[in-house]
């Protein structure tokens, strides 16, 4: 029997720095109800869902900084969206920032989590590639500041088994890298749920920022392709707070090929019928890991050093 999954990615378009978190959660809450509608058993909402991308800013003030962050999860700013998901009976994937006190000391995360089609939280990650930088840059319109405002995630790649299958999460600049993939497709990863926020500035290169769009999908058709798993990538796009980002929010097929995109900058929803059993045949054959992977070539993937180039 198959194993058909509806999925929909719920693209947000951009939140203002003064949208309070109830106007955001009433968006999301929208845009679930509308997913279950079509359908959907499990809604994949974008990274930081629940505020404006504030790393683009240095914040100095404590208080203000920790506002951005969720000191519990459910909360009472957030609990109607998992009200709703148990009453509508639909999944979700949501990403936001985490703020855990550990013997009196603070630490930020930028996490996302699986809830199931009960309202009860299934998984969680902490996003381990941090982009940007620690400290503002001279000279840019906009900072980047994740180094600064998360610590790198400490779960590694976990999945978790729900929703008929094996479920993974990465977060926004985990998707360039093989290594995210590939750690949950060991793991017999049927589905990557992700979010991301992409401002087309990022690289400060303009030939390469032209790029942005292509190089999303890129990395994300590579990685389910490689990996013989879903995608599902969720952005948070348009203009924010005069930053723009790029949307083109999409689910991509264990094949690689793209079976649903956004077309907006907006909020939208895009929803597919995945059969998670269609990324076997590329299990079984040519990505057959078990079979051909040589992993006593692959050592300098894990060593911490940099580029090590040949002698000259
Ligand atoms: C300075 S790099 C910024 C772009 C990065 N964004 C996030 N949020 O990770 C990304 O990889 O899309």
């Amino acid at each position: 029997m198959a194993r058909h999954l509806i999925t929909a990615a719920a693209q947000m378009g951009p939140i203002a720095r003064s949208e309070t978190r109830a106007d955001t959660v009433r968006r999301l809450v929208g845009m679930m109800g509308e997913a279950r509608g079509r359908g959907a058993e499990l809604v994949v909402f974008t990274e930081l869902a629940l505020t404006t991308f504030f790393p683009r800013w240095m914040i100095e003030d404590e208080a203000e900084l920790d506002s951005f962050y969720e000191a519990a999860m459910p909360s009472p700013a957030t609990q109607p969206l998992f009200d709703e998901a148990q009453k509508l009976g639909i999944g979700f994937s949501l990403g936001y920032a985490e703020l855990v006190v550990e013997g009196g000391v603070k630490r930020r995360f930028n996490t996302s989590i699986l809830v199931d089609r009960t309202g009860r939280i299934i998984g969680k990650y902490r996003k381990v590639h941090l982009p940007g930088h620690d400290a503002p840059q001279p000279g840019r319109a906009f900072q980047h500041l994740e180094k600064r405002y998360f610590e790198p995630g400490d779960l590694g790649f976990p999945v978790f088994r729900g929703f008929g299958g094996v479920m993974g999460m990465a977060i926004c600049n985990d998707r360039r890298w093989p290594e995210t993939y590939r750690v949950m497709g060991l793991q017999g990863v049927d589905m990557v749920m992700l979010g991301y926020n992409t401002p087309f500035d990022h690289t400060g290169d303009e030939a390469v920022n032209s790029l942005t769009l292509f190089h999303n999908h890129l990395s994300m058709q590579a990685g389910a392709y490689q990996n013989a798993t879903w995608v599902v990538g969720t952005a948070k796009c348009g203009t924010e707070e005069g930053s723009k980002m790029g949307g083109q929010s999409v689910i991509i097929a264990p094949s690689g090929e793209i079976v649903a995109q956004a077309v907006t900058v907006e909020d939208e929803v895009i929803t597919a019928k995945c059969d998670l059993d269609m990324g076997r045949i590329y299990k079984e054959t040519i990505f057959n890991f078990a079979r051909h992977r040589r992993p006593e070539h692959y050592g300098l993937i894990v060593e911490r050093t940099g580029a090590i180039l040949p002698p000259e």
